[in-house]
């Protein structure tokens, strides 16, 4: 299992002549096999951070690094990401899509396209697989995408807001899907939400940033997969907001280790 270590990392754009600071000194650990949701404002720079995870971005200042369960340094390996669009090829069937990143082989040959017919089962989409993108509804379109980024068999997952433009049975849905998937390959998963209560349902460590910078970390310290009506998740999703609102008078907000 990989586990990531951000230290010290910064990022301005210049935006019209003028810089923006989207990351100002971000340190953040996503220990191997867990879940780690960062939620906070429009703006605050959680895609920046994703992005400069994934290496499509150089640090200005500071670094990522890649480290295995036993501590030591290592490159990345394989990396799956999600966005908050499914980004599926409209000319390509499901199967097609789920395997494009994967496969260079003639349909049906290898050991790739077995994990192809697996990957879709996961996400329940074998009686898609023939279908196009078209013909999917938002929430099976965005099942195939993880599927897509399943079927690479990555060791680190990164996720931007990947359940954002669904309905909300549809997203509680995928929550548990993808709860489910995480439980069954412990792939460690960097996780950018909107959503607080999806953020607390899903992850070992809610971060919330601000302004670019990590305002707190906090531990949901309960088993997975979580019941998104289990009364245990209100007070840790209340401690989240307190904390986004820099409520520090909020009982729970103390427990956070504020960086
Ligand atoms: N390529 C870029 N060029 C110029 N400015 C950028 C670029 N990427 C990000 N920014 C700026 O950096 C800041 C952080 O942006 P970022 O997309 O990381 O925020 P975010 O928290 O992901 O926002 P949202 O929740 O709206 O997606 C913003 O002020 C944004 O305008």
């Amino acid at each position: 299992m990989l586990g990531v270590r951000v230290r010290g990392l910064s990022r301005r754009y210049l935006v019209r002549a003028r810089p923006v600071v989207a990351l100002d000194g971000v340190d953040l650990e996503v220990p191997p096999g867990s879940l780690v949701a960062i939620v906070g404002y429009s703006g605050c720079g959680k895609t920046t951070l994703l992005r400069h995870v994934a290496g499509l971005e150089t640090a200005e200042t500071g670094s990522v690094a890649f480290f295995g369960s036993d501590g030591q340094s290592r490159p990345p390996g394989r990396i799956g990401m999600v966005f908050q669009e499914p980004r599926l090829l409209p000319w390509k069937t499901v199967r097609e899509n789920v395997g494009l990143a994967t496969l260079r082989l003639p349909a049906g040959v290898g050991a790739g396209w077995t994990r192809i017919e697996e990957t879709l089962a996961l996400v329940g989409l074998t009686a898609f697989a023939d279908a196009r993108p078209a013909q999917l509804s938002g929430g099976m379109a965005q099942r195939a995408a993880l599927a897509r980024a399943l079927c690479r068999e990555p060791e680190l997952l990164l996720m931007d807001e990947p359940f954002g433009a669904l309905d909300a049975l549809t997203r509680t849905h995928l929550q548990g899907e993808l709860a489910r998937i995480r439980l069954a390959r412990s792939i460690t998963t960097l996780f950018i939400t909107h959503d607080v209560a999806e953020a607390v349902r899903l992850a070992d460590t809610v971060v919330v940033m601000a302004a670019g910078r990590i305002m707190a970390t906090l531990p949901v310290p309960l088993p997975h997969p979580r019941d998104p009506a289990d009364p245990a998740l209100a007070p840790l999703q209340a401690a989240v907001f307190a904390t986004i609102l820099g409520d520090a008078r909020h009982p729970l907000a103390h427990q956070s280790e504020t960086l």
